[in-house]
């Protein structure tokens, strides 16, 4: 059975213009895409191009003035409010955007049980430990603030929080930004950690470089349409396999892939 299938969504936004005139900005157009477990799936789109409002739209935490058509299914179900009660945190886990999720005040092995709880599981200290390791994050993490994370540790812990029931959807949003390389890799490796055990992931990031080697599959994101989907293993060398012409140059245009570019130059 298909984990997730986002089926011919569009989501706009109501803007009044004076008292009665209603207007509507779409910002995002008849998106279809599935993925199946065991698998990452990368959404990657330019800062604006509506990738973290479907994040948003499949945990049902939209802006009031959004309205959507088309339909989220996971695992064959329409994800509505019900099925949403259920689900949210527990078969599906996001990793928000910006560590400010995390709670200043709150020591950080508290949020992890907390995550737990939310998720219907009871995590003991050892079972804190335990979880933190699992996210190379040593065991005294659970004593600390936020504010005394790295960067890296903090997303890990993140990481750790919405993985902890054991979601079989795992939804993260940018989980690399401000990271440098080497912390990077480790949550990408991560990732694809948690999609080997039979997790699915939707990877949302605006790095296709970052992204190709770690996914199965890129789904690209521009302006709310879905412009390509294709097979990550085909992001290599000239690009020549790739299917959609827009894939193709975008490609082509990364900084470290300029050399192909001059290609044009010979006809
Ligand atoms: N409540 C809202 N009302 C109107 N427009 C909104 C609202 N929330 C978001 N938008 C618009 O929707 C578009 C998509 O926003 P979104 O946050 O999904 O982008 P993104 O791809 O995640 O970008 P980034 O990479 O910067 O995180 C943006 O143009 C944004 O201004
Ligand atoms: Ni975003």
């Amino acid at each position: 059975m298909m984990l997730l299938e986002v089926d011919t969504f569009s989501l706009s936004f109501r803007r009044y213009e004076g008292l009665l005139r209603q207007k509507r900005i779409f910002a995002l157009h008849d998106i279809s895409f599935s993925l199946r477990h065991g698998q990452i799936l990368a959404l990657v789109g330019a800062s604006g191009a509506g990738k973290s409002l479907l994040a948003h739209a499949l945990f049902g935490i939209l802006p009031p003035n959004a309205s959507t058509t088309g339909t989220l299914r996971f695992e064959g179900e329409t994800l509505d409010e019900t099925t949403l009660r259920t689900i949210r945190g527990r078969r599906i886990g996001l990793v928000p955007q910006s560590i400010s999720h995390l709670d200043p005040l709150v020591r950080c092995g508290h949020q992890l049980a907390w995550a737990a709880k939310r998720a219907g599981t009871r995590l003991d200290r050892a079972a804190i430990t335990e979880r933190l390791a699992r996210f190379a994050l040593p065991a005294e993490v659970a004593r600390a603030f936020p504010h005394q994370l790295s960067g890296g540790m903090a997303r890990r812990l993140l990481l750790a929080m919405a993985t902890v029931g054991h979601p079989a959807l795992v939804v993260a949003d940018e989980p690399t930004s401000g990271l440098d390389a080497e912390n990077a890799s480790m949550v990408m490796a991560q990732l694809r950690g948690l999609a080997d055990q039979g997790h699915g992931v939707l990877l949302i990031t605006h790095d296709l470089t970052q992204a190709a080697p770690y996914s199965d599959s890129v789904a690209v994101l521009d302006g709310g349409r879905l412009v390509a989907i294709e097979q990550s293993l085909r992001f290599r060398g000239t690009g020549e396999t790739l299917n959609s012409a827009y894939a193709r140059a975008l490609w082509r245009a990364l900084p470290q892939n300029a050399f192909y570019a001059s290609d044009d130059c010979h006809a």
